[in-house]
């Protein structure tokens, strides 16, 4: 039986604002880093050391990492980072507060543009100054893998390659992988690791700085997973990150 961990970043800025965050590099808020610190020390006292880790190009994903990795007194670890772990591209809807915008469109649209398999949000332009173009960190990238918006299909379709091409090979030669990245970007991965269909993976919401623990078979097929926190707590924050995008009472 093999274990992978999957950690969703800690609460960041735009988390804290409820803003549409997407590509933005925006970091950890101080509650952000206790949760990190917090994951360490869980999956430190539970006996988790890892042979390697991937993350995203997303510093609020990277210094979750670097925080857990330091609350394991594991630095050392290998790290890969890859922009194919990047949260989901939200499109010109990033920087927007959700509950504002559940004002402008209704609930249910913001619904849609958050959880809906293949519904792309409104695009952002390429003349966009936070065009990922401009950016360095994605130079190397051909420009037809550069979004302008995606929906959770289009994150399952760039996320897939470095899962099938680069992490799967490791966790089957018996390396202990952590994936610390992003709440769409991680659905993507469960999504197609435990086979959910289009229509439940609306209802999914992952909570921010909790491991989550996969045990995996030979041929990597779930067994069963399970995250490392109380259940009351996990719950609760899983409904908080449902109600973000809901006009507030
Ligand atoms: O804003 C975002 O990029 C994501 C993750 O924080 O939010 P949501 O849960 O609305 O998909």
């Amino acid at each position: 039986m093999k274990k992978l961990v999957l950690l969703r970043h800690g609460e960041s800025t735009w988390n804290q604002e409820n803003r549409f965050t997407g590509w933005t590099d925006v970091d950890l808020t101080p509650k952000g880093i206790e949760e990190a610190q917090t994951a360490g020390k869980l999956l430190r006292d539970h006996g988790f050391a890892f042979d390697i880790a991937h993350t995203s190009v997303l510093k609020r994903a990277i210094r979750t990492l670097w925080i857990t990795l330091d609350e394991m007194d594991r630095m050392w670890t290998p790290v890969e980072l890859n922009w194919r772990l990047n949260e989901r591209h939200y499109g010109a809807l990033q920087g927007l507060n959700k509950a504002e915008t559940a004002q402008q469109y209704g609930d249910e649209q913001v619904l849609i543009w958050r959880r809906s398999y293949d519904t792309q949000p409104p695009a952002m332009t390429a003349d966009d100054k936070r065009y990922p173009g401009l950016d360095p960190r994605y130079k190397d990238l051909a420009k037809n893998e550069i979004p302008l918006t995606e929906s959770l299909k289009d994150t399952v379709a760039r996320f897939l390659p470095y899962w099938d091409q680069v992490i799967a090979p490791q966790i089957r030669s018996g390396k202990n992988v952590i994936i610390v990245a992003h709440g769409n970007s991680l659905r993507a991965l469960i999504k197609h690791l435990d086979q959910i269909s289009d229509q439940d993976i609306l209802n999914y919401n992952i909570p921010t700085g909790i491991p989550l623990i996969y045990e995996l078979d030979d041929d990597l097929k779930p067994i069963q997973n399970y995250y490392l926190g109380e259940t009351a707590a996990v719950e609760q924050a899983m409904f908080t990150v449902a109600n973000q995008g809901k006009v507030k009472a």
